[in-house]
């Protein structure tokens, strides 16, 4: 679980999060949505660390990150998967160098467990014997899913994943969804999804805030921001056709 409280953050003088508490619980898919602009990014950045909030309060599993010594932050950084756009992978390495790396460079593993666990992780997204292969060689799909190994691989306890379909036909990013959604459940990671793809929210929704000017504006699960009665939820749930024609049924 995270627990994020009374968070601010702001550049120069301009606020970019303004107040924000929630909690994002273990086992879940969590989904943080909003227009452009609204903050989404810069919230995920400052609960993993990459900025330092003005003020406020982030405890991963009630120990406090922001205030801890260098240790505990090390240890909590250890537990934590990242997803980034665009997948990210390390061009010049093969598919099992790519997911073995934070293995490398955080752990003391021997180098035949790190190929167990390697090997482990590449057949949980589905993705045996590609390990020679380089990420120029596979799609983007596929590109994906070892970012979701290299992800997990070193049995990570928070998954953070910016948005995760970018590039994506609609086939592929349900697969995507659903692949995170059950290894979220399996391994009950605390899983932390910043998305603008309304597919994803109606899918994988179960717990989701919605971001507006800096604010939460919002909160629940995917039943329930179909009837949330605020517009500018609304605005950003119905602006495809789509979504419109379910509503109007
Ligand atoms: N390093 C920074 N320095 C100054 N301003 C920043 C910085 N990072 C983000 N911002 C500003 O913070 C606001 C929120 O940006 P953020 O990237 O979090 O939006 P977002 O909701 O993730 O948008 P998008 O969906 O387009 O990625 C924007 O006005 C942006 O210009």
């Amino acid at each position: 679980m995270i627990e994020v409280k009374n968070l601010v953050k702001s550049f120069d003088d301009k606020v970019v999060l303004e107040d924000i508490s929630v909690t994002f619980e273990k086992g879940k898919t969590n989904l943080i949505i909003g227009a452009s602009g609204s903050g989404k990014s810069v919230l995920l950045k400052n609960i993993v660390g990459l900025f330092k909030p003005d003020s406020g309060d982030i405890l991963y599993d009630r120990r406090d990150f922001i205030n801890a010594h260098r240790d505990l932050k090390t240890d909590i950084r250890r537990e934590i998967g990242m997803l980034f756009q665009g997948g990210a992978l390390f061009d010049s390495m093969t598919v099992e160098q790519n997911i073995k790396f934070p293995l490398d460079i955080l752990t003391k593993m021997p180098e035949d467990e790190k190929l167990d666990r390697v090997n482990f992780c590449l057949k949980r997204v589905k993705l045996e014997n590609t390990n020679k292969q380089m990420p120029s060689e596979i799609s983007g799909g596929m590109q994906k899913r070892v970012g979701i190994a290299r992800a997990i691989v070193n049995s990570s306890q928070y998954l953070f994943c910016d948005e995760p379909n970018s590039g994506l036909d609609p086939i592929t990013s349900i697969k995507i969804d659903r692949l995170l959604a059950e290894i979220t459940e399996e391994y009950q990671i605390t899983t932390v999804i910043v998305t603008h793809d309304m597919n994803s929210v109606m899918e994988i929704g179960e717990y989701i805030m919605f971001l507006s000017n800096s604010h939460k504006l919002w909160e629940g699960n995917s039943d329930e921001i179909m009837h949330s009665g605020v517009q500018e939820l609304d605005e950003f749930v119905f602006a495809n056709k789509m979504m419109r024609k379910f509503r109007d049924q």
